[in-house]
């Protein structure tokens, strides 16, 4: 009987005990497999059919990769040419050149696949509406990767749930009109001291307003964030700008898995610097609170004041509110560098692109310059700087703003994530689906906007931003709904002050230099640059000496 037993685990080569593990690591082994393969071949072809049964198509899934390297061709090859004609605002072939060309095959909305993740491609401004209002409660921001996380900051953009909306209820007074009107004489300054460098004689001098505009925005978000202590926040922004440059280059690595975590002499940098940067904060936070300011508005003080007195709806939940949400962390020192990074990524380089379009657009197009400098020097004067009453006249100019955030939207797309299977405009959408809102292709939808959707016509917001197109939600530079960019009046302030105080000043002009070639990195961004020509009008208030300047190279 032993013997048998013997002879038969010899004929199996081994004991039973001996068999186990290898067969348990091979079992394990085959259902890893299976699973991977679920997730990155059955899953996606299970959602495309899923999709297709509801008249949903798009480019085919293909393994791993889903349609990403369709995707880079065709950026790469758009953005290989300049516009043409080099004033043409037809600019959305080359910037989202996928939308534009699957547009044209499967419809407004269109599944894409970003590696093995479904998105949904929506540009219906009824659906948009059922996104971000009536189904908001269903479609959240989704997460995006930890390398822009840690470009951007992991604050209000892209907090969620209870922690975003206490951050958002804490912040929100500092972009009260109210509170922002202060602003006015220090980002008036800012600009004054910036276009006094500029040559006051009769000669042209060519800016690269892409480069030149960020400091008027660095120091308007400065001012925001810290209030009276803008020489200590300035310190810390620059910190935070070596640190965004360390984290703009792991990005590029995103290819190298856990890059970021390898202790390579960038990383370390980047480290000492989050080190640094905390460390100026937690000191700055205590010389704040020595000196306490109950009244302040700047985004510090306001989340000091928070960090010592929570909210209290968010206290732990009593008996009788035992069900309520469980209480939101206090505001601590990280959530306040967090805070810091997301409000000088979201707020410089934003704005910093909307003036450098307007600017472009103001130089492409010589009549509405003209017309605006015109409504400057009749509502402002040509000397000093606009005070807030000067700007809330300023239609003309506000007018041209809007129509250049419709062409040249900052940020051209957003994302949001159904948290559940859900219904939209009648299709069923599973849970973890993606949505893309490709907000610049909204904005040049000729059904939407008219025939004349690639002309720059600010003569079209006369009315104001929601009656200006066919729909009332297309227009959403900004967002919508809830999470509707919090900053956008101290972006518009900014920019309408900017824009009166060089009008008042100077005649623009594209540099002959100058190579028109919109482009999306991660904000909407002049390839090659904006260089401009300004040129002092010696007498502001003399039509004759802008006129005889408005002769362009066009
Ligand atoms: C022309 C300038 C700007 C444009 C075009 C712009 C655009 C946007 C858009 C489209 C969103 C919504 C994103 C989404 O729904 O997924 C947003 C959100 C946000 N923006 Fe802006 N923005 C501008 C200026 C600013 C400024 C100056 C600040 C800060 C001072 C700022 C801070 C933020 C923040 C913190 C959020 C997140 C809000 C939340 O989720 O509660 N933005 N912005």
């Amino acid at each position: 009987m032993e013997d048998n037993k013997i002879v038969q685990e010899d004929m199996l080569g081994c004991s039973w005990k001996g068999c186990f593990l290898p067969l348990a690591i091979l079992w394990a082994s085959i259902m890893i497999a299976l699973k991977v393969l679920d997730l990155l071949w059955w899953k996606p072809k299970r959602l495309e059919e899923h999709f297709a049964e509801q008249g949903i198509r798009g480019p085919p899934y293909r393994f791993f990769v889903g349609c990403v390297r369709e995707m880079v061709s065709m950026i790469l090859e758009a953005s290989s040419k300049p516009m043409a004609p080099r004033t043409s605002h037809n600019v959305l072939p080359r910037v989202l050149p996928f939308y534009h060309h699957w547009k044209k095959i499967y419809g407004s909305t269109f599944l894409i696949w970003f590696g093995p993740t479904a998105r949904l491609t929506v540009a219906d401004p009824d659906l948009i509406r059922e996104i971000f209002l009536s189904r908001s409660d269903v479609f959240e921001r989704y997460e995006s990767h930890p390398l822009v996380r840690q470009l951007e900051g992991e604050g209000l953009v892209s907090l969620r749930g209870e922690k975003w909306a206490h951050h958002r209820k804490v912040l929100k007074p500092t972009f009260h009109m109210e509170n922002l009107k202060l602003l006015i004489p220090f980002i008036g300054k800012t600009v004054l001291d910036m276009v006094e460098k500029l040559p006051a004689s009769g000669e042209e001098v060519e800016v690269d307003v892409s480069e030149w505009f960020q400091t008027v925005t660095e120091d308007a978000i400065t001012r925001t964030a810290f209030g009276r202590s803008y020489e200590d926040g300035k310190a810390i922004f620059q910190l935070q700008t070596q640190q965004i440059a360390f984290a703009a280059d792991a990005f590029r690595k995103v290819f190298i898995p856990g890059y970021r975590f390898l202790p390579t002499r960038k990383n370390k940098n980047s480290w000492k610097l989050e080190k640094e940067i905390k460390r100026s904060l937690i000191g700055l936070i205590g010389r704040r609170k020595e000196q306490p300011d109950g009244d302040a508005k700047d985004l510090l003080g306001l989340m000091i004041n928070a960090s010592s007195t929570p909210d209290v709806r968010y206290r732990a939940p009593t008996a009788a509110t035992s069900k309520t949400p469980p209480p939101a962390a206090a505001i601590t020192v990280r959530d306040i560098v967090e805070e810091c990074k997301t409000f000088f990524f979201a707020g410089k380089q934003t704005t910093s692109n909307l003036l450098t379009w307007t600017t472009v657009l103001l130089a492409m197009h010589q009549d509405w310059q003209e017309r605006a400098r015109e409504e400057v020097l009749r509502v402002c004067g040509p000397h000093g700087v606009p005070s807030r009453d000067h700007l809330a006249k300023l239609k003309t100019v506000g007018m041209i703003l809007y129509e250049t955030l419709r062409l040249y939207p900052p940020a051209v797309a957003t994302i949001r994530r159904a948290k559940t299977e859900v219904e939209l405009g009648g299709r069923r959408i599973p849970r973890g689906t993606e949505l893309l809102i490709p907000i610049m292709a909204i904005h040049h939808d000729a059904t939407l906007w008219g025939d004349d959707v690639a002309q720059f016509n600010p003569a079209r917001f006369a009315d104001g931003a929601s009656r200006a197109a066919r729909h009332p939600t297309a227009f959403i530079p900004f967002g919508l709904g809830a999470r509707m960019c919090i900053g956008q009046n101290l972006a518009l302030l900014e920019a309408k002050l900017a824009v009166a105080i060089i009008l008042q000043r100077f005649a623009l002009r594209l540099a002959p230099t100058y190579v028109h070639a919109p482009t999306a990195l991660m904000l909407l961004q002049p390839q090659y640059g904006a260089p401009l020509l300004f040129r002092w009008l010696a007498h502001p208030s003399d039509r004759s000496a802008a006129a005889a300047h408005s002769e362009s190279f066009l």
